[in-house]
């Protein structure tokens, strides 16, 4: 029985997908596999029973890849799973920063007892008014899963769009309409943008990126969205670019005691993802990455481990092999194979960095000596036998 444990509440389209071969653990304790949202695990102490973990989101800045790629333990996400959802709460977030909505409604709330609150609405709008976005000029950093579906449907609306991707692969770039200005640095999206909306994942790169240095370059009264990651922003920064107006608004999804408290910003409890449909595709693409690694040991859209696979078990044993890229290690594997008179019927090799994947379909079951040897080995992380 495989167990799995669940950090966050997930998806039953996801959790449905378990058959009667894997139970819902209700501890981390002997768990194999660990399904999550935004829960931070960087301060848990990882079983050695933990050979996978499922992010059933993009972001993986909660969960300490390096540490768990050493351990053997494959940590995966599920790229572009809640991008429609994402994108459709940047778009309400352009309307809210080009009109005063939240002021309105609160306005609304504060006056519900005025009998005459129909006409005193019509003297009070004044205060709410703002701007349309068409014609106006979007920035968009990092044009990923999320920022290329924000800037088309921005485009579609009738802004003029830039955007900024230094690491653009050729699968976005095709997605991505004709009408968008792709630039060469976010220096370009700086000193034109009205909008900027950032979509990079928090990494020490990017880390406080939209800071005072960057500010000092944009138009006066530009309005920042970040649905990406609260630590992308200098928040000291922003502060003082919001009360000098060279931001006119900030609309955030990532709460934090800083910015709840600076005037001009508009911060929502981290709700991009939230919606029925995204919660539902993540949670089945994180469960079916987790089954058929479990099963058949396959990796698909890890984030610190490549993506390796022999398709279905079909042979008497699968063997799989998390190490570290180093020279010979597939041919001493190979050596002790042949030593063993293990009949090796299919294999794959795969690197990633610091780390690798080897997985070996074998004729005939394998002993539990021949395992020891193979984990006795020089660079080798983890051994699996299917
Ligand atoms: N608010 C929410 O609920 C959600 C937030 N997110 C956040 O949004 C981020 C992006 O998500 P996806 O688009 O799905 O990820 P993605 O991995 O598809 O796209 C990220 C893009 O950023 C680019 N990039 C990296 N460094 C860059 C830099 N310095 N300048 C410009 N581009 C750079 C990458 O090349 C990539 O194309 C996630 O890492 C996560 O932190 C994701 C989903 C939900
Ligand atoms: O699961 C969530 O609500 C968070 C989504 C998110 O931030 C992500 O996918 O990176």
């Amino acid at each position: 029985m495989k167990s799995v444990y669940c950090l966050n509440p997930i998806s039953n389209a996801g959790m449905s997908r378990f058959d009667d071969t894997y139970c819902i653990a209700d501890s981390i304790e002997n768990a194999d596999a660990v399904l999550l949202r935004s829960a931070s695990m960087h301060e848990m102490t990882l079983p050695d029973s933990l050979l996978a973990i499922g992010r059933a989101g993009a972001g993986v800045n909660n969960i300490p890849l390096d540490s768990c790629a050493k351990k053997g333990i494959v940590v995966f996400n599920t790229p572009g799973a809640n991008a429609n959802g994402v994108k459709e709460l940047v778009i309400a977030g352009l309307m809210l920063a080009s009109r005063d909505i939240a002021g309105g409604c609160h306005w609304v709330r504060e006056n519900k007892d005025d009998p005459n609150i129909a006409k005193t609405a019509e003297k009070a709008k004044k205060a709410f008014a703002g701007n349309e976005i068409k014609g106006k000029k979007l920035g968009v950093i990092g044009l990923g899963a999320i920022g290329v579906l924000v800037a088309n449907a921005a485009s579609e609306l009738g802004m003029e769009v830039f955007g900024c991707d230094p690491y653009l692969s050729i699968q976005n770039a095709v997605r991505l309409s004709h009408h968008i200005t792709i630039v060469k640095d976010n220096d370009e999206i700086y000193n034109q943008c009205d909008y900027i909306t950032i979509h990079v994942p928090a990494l020490d790169s990017t880390k406080g990126m939209l800071n005072k240095r960057a500010f000092d370059q944009m138009k006066d009264g530009v309005k920042i969205l970040n649905f990406a990651r609260d630590i992308l922003v200098n928040d000291a920064d922003m502060a003082d670019a919001l009360a000098s107006g060279k931001v006119s608004r900030y609309v955030t999804d990532f709460p934090n005691p800083a910015v709840v408290n600076m005037p001009g910003a508009l911060v929502l409890p981290h709700l991009g993802a939230s919606t029925e449909e995204s919660e539902e595709n993540c949670a089945v693409m994180a469960v079916n990455q987790i089954m058929d690694y479990l099963e058949n040991g396959n990796i698909e859209n890890s984030v610190n481990y490549p993506s390796c696979s022999l398709g279905y078990r079909k042979k008497a044993s699968r063997i799989c092999v998390c190490h570290y890229n180093r020279p010979n290690v597939i041919s001493q594997l190979t050596s002790l194979f042949g030593e063993a008179g293990v009949n090796i019927s299919d294999m794959v090799s795969k690197s990633r960095g610091e780390y690798a994947y080897a997985m070996f379909d074998v004729e005939a079951p394998v002993s539990d000596e021949f395992e020891k040897k193979l984990e006795a080995m020089e660079n080798i992380i983890r051994i699996r036998i299917l």
